[in-house]
């Protein structure tokens, strides 16, 4: 089993909703989007998927959250912007998007800091 695994980054702000200290006010993070794939096969080129094909679906993905206050941007004008809803956002709609057969989206880390990070994956995988 093979696992190919791309990171892109993100400026946005955001603001924790029923939370009691700073992270209530609005603050900036440079936002670190991990995606790992994982699938059996590889395709004649040796690859099981090319870097640049997974880094522009997941920018493609990610784009409207760019240099955005998050909590504008729906979902995340109802649902709070934590790292862990915008990691399980960002799966959906990598998920929905992948059209590689043989390759099984694993997971997607979001880290809000070099310290602090969350991880979506499929219950199971
Ligand atoms: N489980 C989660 N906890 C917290 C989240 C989150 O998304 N999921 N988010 C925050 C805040 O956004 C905060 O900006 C991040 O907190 P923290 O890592 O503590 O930020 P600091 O810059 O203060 O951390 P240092 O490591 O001290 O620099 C809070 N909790
Ligand atoms: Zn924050």
């Amino acid at each position: 089993m093979y696992q190919v695994t791309v990171q892109v980054e993100i400026a946005a702000a955001h603001q924790l909703r029923d939370y009691e200290g700073e992270c209530a006010r609005v603050h900036g993070h440079t936002w670190q989007i991990e995606v790992t794939v994982r699938g059996n096969d590889l395709d004649p080129q040796g690859m099981l998927i090319d870097f640049r094909k997974l880094k522009q679906l997941v920018n493609l993905v990610v784009a409207g959250y760019d240099h955005s206050l998050l909590n504008d941007v729906p979902p995340f004008d109802r649902v709070t912007p934590t790292a862990e809803n915008l990691a399980k956002k960002i799966f959906e709609d990598i998920e929905a998007r992948l059209e590689a057969p043989g390759v099984i989206l694993e997971k997607v880390t979001v880290r809000e800091s070099p310290r602090a990070w969350a991880t979506f994956r499929r219950d199971g995988q």
